[in-house]
C-alpha cells in the first residue's frame, strides 16, 4: 500500500511520584500527528489482556494487527493507533519473570489497572484531541477493562468519550467466569490476584455492576462485542451476559454488533490479520453511520 510510512515512538502517560515503567504508550502514526492535521479520522486505540497479570503479554502485542491494518485501505480513516500499558498485579509464580514483591508497577489491584487505562485516555485527549474520535478495542482482560471505564473514574475530569468499543473474548462476569473453570485453579488466582475482595466482584464486573454509573460504552455510537468459537480460553457465555446488558441499556442512537472471531484465545492478536479484520469491521460500521464525507 502506498503512502507514507508507519512510524512507531513510545510516550509516558504520567509523570512525577507514582510513575512506573508500565506508564507508558506505544504510539504509531503516518508522520507527525496533531489534532489539527488528522481531523475527521479515527484514532485506534488498544488494552491488551493477559488477565491483568502476564508480563509477556504487553502494548506490542497489538503491532501483528497495527503492520496488517497499515496495510489496507482502512489505513486512510485511521489517524493513528495507540496500545496502552498499564500496572500489573502480582503474579510471584510466573515460570520466566516472576513479580518482585517490591516493583511497583507489578503489585498493583483492582481499580489501579482501570485507573492507568484512564489516564492514558486523558494523556491522549490532551495531545490529539481523540474525544468522539477514538475506537477502543480491548482483547480479554483488555475487554474487560473497555467496558469497566467510566465517565468519572478519574477526579481530574471527565473521561473522553469513545466513537466505538469493540471487546473481544472479554471477561464481562467474574463470578460466572471462575464457576465456568472451577476445575482449573489458576482461574480464580488471577481473578484473585487483581480483584482480592471476592464480594465486590459482582459491583465490578461489566455485565453485572457498576450500576449508577456512566460507563464509556454508553457514549459509543457503536458496540461491538466479539468472541471465537475456537476460543479455548474464555467461554463465550460471557459474550452474552455483556450482550444482554448493553441491550438492556441501548438508546436510539446506538447500535450493537455481535462479531465473529476467528482462531484461539492468543491467536487473534498474535495473527495480527483476525484482530484487523474486526476492527476493520468495526470501523465499516462507524462509517456507514456518519455517511460518505463531502
Ligand atoms: N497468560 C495468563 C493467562 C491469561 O491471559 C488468561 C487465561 C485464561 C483466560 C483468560 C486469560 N487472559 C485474559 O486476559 C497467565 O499466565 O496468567
Amino acid at each position: 500500500m502506498a503512502g507514507p510510512e508507519l512510524q512507531h515512538h513510545r510516550e509516558r502517560y504520567l509523570e512525577g511520584v507514582g510513575a512506573t515503567e508500565l506508564h507508558t504508550v506505544d504510539i504509531w502514526t503516518y508522520g507527525p500527528a496533531s489534532p489539527s492535521t488528522d481531523l475527521g479520522k479515527t484514532w485506534i486505540i488498544f488494552i491488551h489482556g493477559g488477565a491483568w497479570r502476564d508480563p509477556e503479554v504487553d502494548s506490542m502485542s497489538f503491532e501483528p494487527a497495527v503492520t496488517a491494518l497499515s496495510n489496507l485501505p482502512i489505513r486512510s480513516s485511521i489517524a493513528g493507533f495507540v496500545s496502552i500499558n498499564y500496572r500489573l498485579s502480582p503474579y510471584p509464580s510466573h515460570s520466566k519473570y516472576p513479580s518482585p514483591p517490591d516493583d511497583p508497577s507489578r503489585n498493583v489491584q483492582h481499580p489501579c489497572h482501570l485507573e492507568d487505562v484512564g489516564h492514558a485516555l486523558l494523556y491522549l485527549d490532551g495531545k490529539y484531541g481523540i474525544e468522539d474520535r477514538y475506537m477502543l478495542v480491548g482483547h480479554s482482560a483488555g475487554a474487560t477493562m473497555a467496558f469497566g471505564l467510566y465517565l468519572s473514574l478519574l477526579p481530574d475530569r471527565p473521561l473522553p468519550r469513545p466513537a466505538c468499543v469493540l471487546g473481544i473474548a472479554g471477561i464481562y462476569d467474574f463470578d460466572a467466569f471462575v464457576e465456568a473453570h472451577k476445575s482449573i485453579p489458576v482461574y480464580q488466582q488471577f481473578m484473585e490476584s487483581a480483584f482480592p475482595e471476592r464480594s465486590a466482584w459482582h459491583q465490578v464486573s461489566p455485565s453485572t455492576g457498576l450500576t449508577g454509573y456512566d460507563p464509556l460504552w454508553e457514549r459509543a455510537k457503536i458496540i461491538v462485542i466479539s468472541n471465537s468459537d475456537e476460543d479455548q480460553l474464555v467461554e463465550k457465555e460471557q459474550d452474552s451476559y455483556m450482550l444482554k446488558r448493553v441491550k438492556s441499556r441501548l438508546d436510539g442512537h446506538q447500535q450493537i454488533h455481535s462479531l465473529a472471531a476467528s482462531g484461539g484465545h492468543n491467536e487473534i492478536w498474535q495473527s495480527g490479520h483476525i484482530l484487523a479484520g474486526l476492527i476493520v469491521q468495526s470501523m465499516q460500521w462507524l462509517q456507514s453511520l456518519s455517511g460518505p464525507r463531502s
